[in-house]
């Protein structure tokens, strides 16, 4: 969430599928929370042995050689279902802005799969986000899915809260679509895996913006007991409407797990005192997300490094909290 100007051309001659043998991606995750599995394998090499084939044979042999390889060809094609290697097809159902009075910056389009996913998506796993391409520009940009409106099967249909960027290259060409467009999807990438059950008492997820988006998806799915959300905002409307349902809905479907607060930028926004008691009792992890400006002010910023974008050092109030009143936390920069 962290970079608003991360643009990703594509590069599809380096993007070969065999490349990239997982169906989703991991990005900023420390490699010491992956399962690592190595096997050895000793192999006594045997004499070779050469068969020889007479020439008419061999003929024969190189010829159905060609035939089953062009074959293979057409019976093995790109998939169609979301995969991080290639688009794949998605219609625009719905686009419903977040208030209407006043007008909102901010949307909700729904999508759904042109092609029914074999799989869920693996939301149990940690924080998910997917590309979407802009056509015309050749750009693809990240967007986080609001987790599941319904309760019924899984068909693969996804939701995202979008703000509209002034002059945005996405964002413009986003808006600018009608229901029953068509869109084009990559994905998805873990962007923040979850603690092992027990691991955390809480999650405190400071959160500006859109970056409402993966609070919400951690609270729905994460195996920590608790979930205390901030949500900074600059105006409230950004929490009515439609996203006032779908804060609803979520309290009420996980009782008792989450708590949400929200803090308008003109009557103060997030004071030092509400992370002091986010954090306080047992050992807490601490996820901020949000623009580059509101990331570096709660937590210190980003950096990048060798064409990576890192952690960075622990800054701003969280760092000032820790100082005075020190704590068992973990801090996160998606
Ligand atoms: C993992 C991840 C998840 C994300 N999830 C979401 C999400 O759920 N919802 C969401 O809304 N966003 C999300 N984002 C942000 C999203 O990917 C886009 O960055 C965002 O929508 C803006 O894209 P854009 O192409 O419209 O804007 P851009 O064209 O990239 O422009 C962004 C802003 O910068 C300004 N700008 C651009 N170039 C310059 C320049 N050279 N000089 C000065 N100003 C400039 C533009 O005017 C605009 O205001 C996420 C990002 C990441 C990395």
């Amino acid at each position: 969430m962290a970079t608003f100007a991360l643009c990703t051309r594509f590069l599809p001659h380096l993007r070969h599928p065999g490349l990239y043998p997982r169906t989703y991606q991991f990005r900023n995750v420390p490699s010491i929370n992956r399962a690592q599995h190595t096997h050895t394998h000793t192999h006594t090499p045997r004499k070779p042995t050469r068969l020889k084939l007479p020439p008419i044979l061999s003929l024969f042999v190189a010829v159905s050689g060609l035939i089953y390889y062009a074959a293979t060809l057409h019976i093995s094609p790109q998939p169609k279902t979301l995969n991080p290697q290639t688009f794949t097809e998605y219609i625009l159902t719905s686009k419903t802005p977040v208030t209407t009075s006043p007008p909102s910056h901010t949307a909700i389009f729904s999508l759904r799969p042109v092609h029914h996913p074999s799989q869920p998506l693996p939301f149990s796993e940690g924080i998910l986000s997917v590309q979407i391409k802009q056509p015309q520009l050749q750009i693809a940009r990240s967007y986080t899915p609001l987790p599941s409106s319904t309760t019924g099967e899984d068909d693969g249909a996804l939701r995202f809260l979008v703000k509209r960027e002034p002059g945005g290259e996405m964002t413009g060409y986003l808006f600018s679509l009608g229901v029953e467009d068509r869109l084009f999807l990559r994905g998805p990438t873990v962007e923040y895996i979850f603690p092992p059950a027990g691991e955390v008492d809480k999650t405190l997820f400071i959160a500006g913006g859109t970056g409402i988006a993966p609070a919400l998806q951690l609270a729905a799915n994460s195996l920590a007991p608790e979930t205390e959300i901030l949500w900074a905002v600059r105006r409230r409307a950004e929490t009515e409407g439609v996203m006032a349902d779908e804060v609803e809905r979520l309290v009420r479907k996980i009782k008792g797990k989450v708590s949400v607060r929200v803090f308008v930028d003109a009557e103060g926004g997030i004071r030092i005192q509400d992370v002091e008691r986010g954090i306080e009792g047992g050992k807490v992890a601490v996820v901020v997300s949000g623009p580059e400006g509101f990331i570096k002010w709660v937590a210190g910023e980003k950096v990048w490094r060798g064409g990576r974008e890192e952690q960075g050092k622990l800054g701003g109030i969280i760092r000032k909290v820790l100082e005075r009143s020190g704590g068992e936390v973990t801090v996160f920069k998606l």
